[in-house]
C-alpha cells in the first residue's frame, strides 16, 4: 500500500495531493499537465517534494518534517516510462538480469524464467535493444523493472508510444503480471479504455489536486470530476458473450437491456465480460429508429441530464438490468428531444467503436 500526501511547486504549477493505493492497479488519470508524472517522480525519488510524506507499507520513503528522503535506488520501486531506455550494448538477457542488482539478495523473489514466460520474450534474450521493435522494447523494460522484485511498480504511460495493435498485445500482459507477481502498480494513463480495463482504483488529478478517487465505474463519470474532457467519459457494462456471428465477424454480448455487438470474434460463449463504452460513442433515441446502421440499441431510462453553458451535455441512462451508461451528446440535442429524467430511451452504440480486445 502506497500512501502519498505531498505539496510541491514547480514553476507556476502547484501539486497538492493526498491519496492511497492498495493491491492491484491504481490508475492516476487526468488531463495533460494535471501532475501525474510529477507524482510518479516524487514516488520514484526523482523529485524531492517541498513538503509531505510518502510511505510504502510500513516503510517511510519521504517525510520532509523528519528529514527523511530515501534515495531512489533504495526505494525498491520499479519504474517503466513511455520510452524506457535499455542498455544498448547489453543483450536482452543482460538487461533483464541487471534489474536484479537493485534487490538485496535476500529479497530477490522474482526469477528470470517466470518473467520471460509472462512477457513472452524468450525468443529475444540474445538480441540487442537496437534490434527490437517498440513493443518488444517495452516488454523488456517491464521485465527489467520486475526483476528488481519491486514492492511497487510505477508505470507512466507505458503504452502511449505504441500503436493500437501493440497496446492490445501488452495490456493483457500487464494484467497477468499484476495477478502472477502480486506487485501493486501505480499506473498513469490518458486513455480511458486502458484505465477502465486495468484499474482497481482510479485517482483523478486535476490541476495538481485530487478531484476524485474510487472504482473505475464510479469515477469515469463526468459528474464525478472529469467534466470538461468529453473523451474521458466512459461506462462499464457487464454482460455475457454469445455465439460469434462468423459470417460477419461479430460477437454478441447479452445484456439485460439488449445485445451489444462487438466488432471482432471472441470465441468464449457464456463468459462474463465487461464492455467499456466511451460516452462519445453513444447516441440516444426516444423511439427505436428503423433505418439506421447501428445494431446495438439498449433500453433504459434517463437518470440525470447534466448541461452547462458549453455545447455538450451528459445524459446518464439507467439501462434495464441496472448498469448506468453515460452518453455525451450536444445540449441542442437534449433540448430538441426534450430529454429529462424518467424518459424511456434507446442508447445506440456503434459496434465498430467497441474493440473486442479492450473488453475483459
Ligand atoms: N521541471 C519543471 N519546471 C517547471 N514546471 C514543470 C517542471 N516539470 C513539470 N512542470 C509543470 O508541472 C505541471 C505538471 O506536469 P506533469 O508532467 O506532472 O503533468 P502530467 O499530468 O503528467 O501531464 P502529461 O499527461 O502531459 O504528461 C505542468 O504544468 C508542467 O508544465
Amino acid at each position: 500500500m502506497i500512501a502519498v500526501d505531498v505539496a510541491h511547486a514547480q514553476g507556476d504549477f502547484r501539486l497538492e495531493a493526498a491519496f492511497a493505493g492498495g493491491a492491484g492497479i491504481t490508475a492516476l488519470f487526468g488531463p495533460s499537465g494535471s501532475g501525474k508524472s510529477t507524482v510518479i517522480g516524487l514516488v520514484a525519488g526523482l523529485v524531492r517534494p517541498d513538503r509531505g510524506r510518502i510511505a510504502l507499507g510500513e516503510r517511510v520513503l519521504v517525510d520532509t518534517a523528519a528529514g527523511i528522503h530515501v534515495p531512489r535506488h533504495r526505494r525498491r520501486v520499479g519504474v517503466v516510462f513511455q520510452d524506457s531506455l535499455l542498455f544498448p550494448h547489453f543483450s536482452v538477457r543482460s538487461n533483464l538480469l541487471f534489474g536484479r542488482w537493485f534487490a538485496p539478495p535476500a529479497e530477490r523473489r522474482v526469477e528470470l524464467g517466470p518473467v520471460v514466460d509472462t512477457l513472452g520474450i524468450g525468443a529475444l534474450l540474445g538480441r540487442r535493444p537496437a534490434t527490437l521493435s517498440g513493443g518488444e522494447r517495452q516488454r523488456v523494460a517491464i521485465g527489467r523493472a520486475l526483476m528488481a522484485s519491486p514492492r511497487l511498480l510505477l508505470m507512466d504511460e507505458p503504452l502511449a508510444a505504441l500503436d493500437l495493435e501493440r497496446r492490445l498485445e501488452i495490456l493483457p500482459l500487464i494484467e497477468r503480471l499484476r495477478d502472477e507477481f502480486a506487485i501493486p502498480i501505480l499506473y498513469v494513463s490518458h486513455a480511458v479504455e486502458e484505465v477502465a480495463r486495468l484499474a482497481d482504483r482510479v485517482v483523478v488529478l486535476d490541476r495538481g489536486r485530487v478531484a476524485a478517487v474510487g472504482a473505475p465505474d464510479d469515477v469515469l463519470k463526468p459528474s464525478r470530476g472529469v467534466a470538461g474532457d468529453r473523451f474521458a467519459v466512459a461506462s462499464v457494462l457487464t454482460g455475457r458473450i454469445g455465439e460469434v456471428d462468423a459470417a460477419y465477424g461479430l460477437t454478441p454480448v447479452r445484456h439485460p437491456a439488449g445485445t451489444i455487438w462487438l466488432s471482432g470474434a471472441i470465441d468464449a460463449p457464456g463468459r462474463a465480460v465487461r464492455v467499456v463504452v466511451r460516452g462519445t460513442d453513444v447516441a440516444l433515441a426516444t423511439s427505436l429508429p428503423r433505418n439506421v446502421t447501428i445494431r446495438t440499441a439498449l433500453a433504459g431510462t434517463v437518470d440525470a441530464v447534466a448541461t452547462g453553458a458549453g455545447p455538450n451535455a451528459t445524459v446518464d441512462v439507467r439501462l434495464d438490468g441496472g448498469d448506468v451508461l453515460t452518453a455525451v451528446v450536444t445540449r441542442k440535442a437534449v433540448d430538441d428531444l426534450g430529454l429529462d429524467a424518467g424518459d424511456r430511451v434507446h442508447a445506440l452504440v456503434k459496434a465498430v467503436a467497441l474493440d473486442e480486445r479492450f473488453q475483459v
